[in-house]
């Protein structure tokens, strides 16, 4: 069966849900082998066994760590051309992006970025389902040139657990010569971001979003999400204005959220918005505007006051929890 190379999304070895949806993507296509860049130690190849991995190829050097993508871009164009797989599969992040971009440059290939489906064609060739105009059409778009290349935004779909192999899997380490050219730009300080106690956005159960209705105050918006433990987005216009930062924007040109519950407060519902956040399984808006497009997508809406509705909502939900109700 063919090859298909699964970039791994990772924090210091701990597999990302991204990772599993690849890997699943990469069953309906062939053999699914992962790519790993880190330290071996930090490997636990059940977490990619269990999604259906049976290889690993671990990748560790320097330049993976201490340089930005083009090494890992490299060292992936070495594996296409060494391993000749039928496809390579990278999650959709900033860096995904990039890696992905210049990998289809030296390998002269087709690229699909921020698929949200890849499966095989009637025709043989790898099939992505691409949405176009915020969300608004979803595309079909088969790769017909050198490897198909495809990233995968996070979200897309639900990895079946314990679907994958039963077998040990193999772990090869690979050794790339980068290049010095490679090497050119290095990272020189690194910070981490705040932590601000709340669960990660892409990967919440419930998300308390705000928006332009906020007027740039979002206390009662983290107040509600800290009393139901959710993580707290925010519309564009929010973002744009100075009031949230952009790593939590929820939309097209921000995070991809699919929470059991969303929580609208102050957002008109843009179709860009709605981008981000459509595959949510139950929508809520609060909004003073009756018309607002927003309550089009709710299944549970309020016309009110986001501040006076989420105070109370807020204080209701806290005191039924301290009378144990
Ligand atoms: C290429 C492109 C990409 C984009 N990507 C994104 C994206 O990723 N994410 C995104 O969000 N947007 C995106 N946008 C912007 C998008 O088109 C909208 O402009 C944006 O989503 C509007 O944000 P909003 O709903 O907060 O503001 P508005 O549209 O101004 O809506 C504010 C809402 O708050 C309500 N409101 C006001 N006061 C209160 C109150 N006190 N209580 C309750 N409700 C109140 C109003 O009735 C209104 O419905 C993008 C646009 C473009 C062109």
């Amino acid at each position: 069966m063919s090859e298909i190379l699964v970039v791994v999304d990772h924090i210091g070895g701990a597999v990302r849900k991204t990772t599993a949806e690849l890997l699943t993507c990469a069953r309906r296509l062939g053999e699914p082998s992962a790519v790993y860049f880190g330290a071996e130690d930090g490997l636990i190849p059940g977490q990619l066994a269990r999604y259906g991995a049976t290889k690993v190829y671990v990748l560790d050097d320097d330049a993976y760590r201490d340089c930005l993508v083009a090494p890992k871009a490299e060292a992936l164009a070495h594996l296409v051309a060494t391993r000749r797989p039928a496809a390579v599969l990278i999650p959709s992040t900033l860096e995904g992006k990039e890696v992905a971009a210049r990998l289809s440059i030296k390998t002269d290939s087709g690229l699909v970025t921020d698929a949200s489906d890849i499966v095989r064609g009637e025709d043989g060739a790898v099939e992505t389902a691409k949405p176009v105009f915020g969300g608004a059409f979803t595309t079909t778009v088969s790769i017909t040139k050198g490897t198909p290349i495809v990233t995968l935004k996070p979200n897309s779909l639900t990895p079946p657990e314990n679907a994958g192999a039963t077998v040990p899997i193999e772990v090869e380490t690979v050794d790339v010569a980068v290049s010095d050219a490679a090497k050119a730009a290095r990272i020189i300080r690194r910070e981490s971001r705040a932590d601000l106690g709340r669960p990660d956005l892409a990967h919440a159960s419930i998300v308390v979003s705000g928006g332009r209705g906020t007027g740039g105050d979002f206390d009662a918006v983290e107040a509600f999400a800290d009393c139901l433990g959710a993580a707290v987005g925010a519309s564009r216009a929010a973002v744009d204005a100075g009031w949230y930062p952009h790593a939590l924007q929820v939309g097209q040109t921000g995070v991809t959220v699919t929470p059991q519950l969303y929580v609208a407060s102050g957002i008109s519902g843009a179709i860009q918005h709605i981008a981000g956040m459509r595959s949510s399984r139950t929508v809520v808006a609060v909004n003073k505007d009756p018309d607002a497009p927003i309550f089009g997508l709710a299944d549970f809406g309020v016309v009110g006051d986001l501040t006076s509705v989420l105070v109370q909502a807020t204080t209701e939900i806290d005191s039924r929890r301290a009378s144990g109700a």
